[in-house]
């Protein structure tokens, strides 16, 4: 039977032959800090539809840069993001956000309701989701009923971040973007939230970018993991096989972290 990165390769391969295309593309991607410092030096990936990527690396390698630029909440360069192979700057940056969702480290609500919060975005474009329609979202996060009418300030971080993935998925994202999601919560939330997560990809095909510092996480969750070094892409591996990295700085990043 073909490994996880075997099929990701042969999704590649599909992908090259013009068979299909990357669900998002990412070419030579460069950021300078304001003080000239390269913060990405040239990162080019293919994502395929229903792949969830894992990217790992040291702190301040730019994981979070590389993540903000897929939806733009860091504007990048144009022609170097692509979504559906058209170029992310060309696109309007509502509708793109709708399509690139992203769930940050911490939950960030609005104050009101469970339901106020899950029904945003869509009212956004003036549609109004009904309370089973909240309520069908709110399973998706492994929330139940009962949390409809709640307020949003009394609820703890697990609940309230599976809220807001409750809340991101009201735009029905095609794919999502993980920028540590888990790293502020209880072992038991942070199960859920995989569960709900990888249930996602398997029913609905949700492609998944992945920012952790935990290896086991990745292991549970992605198909590839990037790792990312000093702003550059130096391996891409098979989750269950990391310790095949041949790049000496990932080498010892991976032997401090597992
Ligand atoms: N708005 C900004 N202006 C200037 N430099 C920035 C900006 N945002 C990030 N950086 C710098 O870019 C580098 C990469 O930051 P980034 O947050 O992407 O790293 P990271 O790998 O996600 O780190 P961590 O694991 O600590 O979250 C860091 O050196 C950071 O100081």
């Amino acid at each position: 039977m073909s490994s996880l990165i075997d099929e990701w390769k042969e999704q590649l391969l599909e992908v090259e032959n013009g068979e299909g295309h990357p669900k998002m593309e990412v070419r030579d991607l460069r950021r300078v800090s304001d003080a000239g410092v390269p913060i990405l030096k040239g990162i080019s990936l293919e994502i395929p539809k229903g792949v969830i990527v894992g990217v790992i690396g040291p702190s301040g390698s730019g994981k979070s840069t590389l993540l903000r630029a897929l939806n733009r909440l860091w504007e990048p360069p144009s022609a170097s993001v692509f979504l559906d192979s058209r170029d992310i700057c060309q696109l309007d940056v509502l509708s793109l956000r709708r399509k690139v969702g992203m769930l940050f480290q911490l939950p960030a609500l609005f104050e009101g309701t469970v339901a106020d919060n899950v029904r945003y975005g869509p009212s956004l474009s003036g549609k109004k989701l009904s309370d089973v329609e909240v309520c069908k979202l709110l399973m998706l996060a492994d929330l139940d009923a009962s949390f409809l009418q709640k307020s949003a300030a009394e609820l703890s971080v697990g609940q309230a971040q599976r809220v807001a993935l409750a809340r991101t998925l009201a735009n029905s994202p095609e794919v999502l973007l993980l920028d540590e999601p888990t790293s502020a919560l209880d072992p038991i939330s942070t199960e859920n939230i995989e569960a709900a997560l990888l249930k996602l990809n398997k029913n609905s095909g949700m492609t998944m970018i992945m920012v952790s510092h935990s290896i086991k996480q990745i292991q549970r969750i992605a198909d590839v993991v990037c790792l990312l070094v000093d702003g550059e892409i130096v391996e891409i591996l098979n989750p269950n096989q990391l310790s095949q990295a041949n790049h000496p700085m990932a080498q010892r990043f991976l032997q401090l972290t597992t």
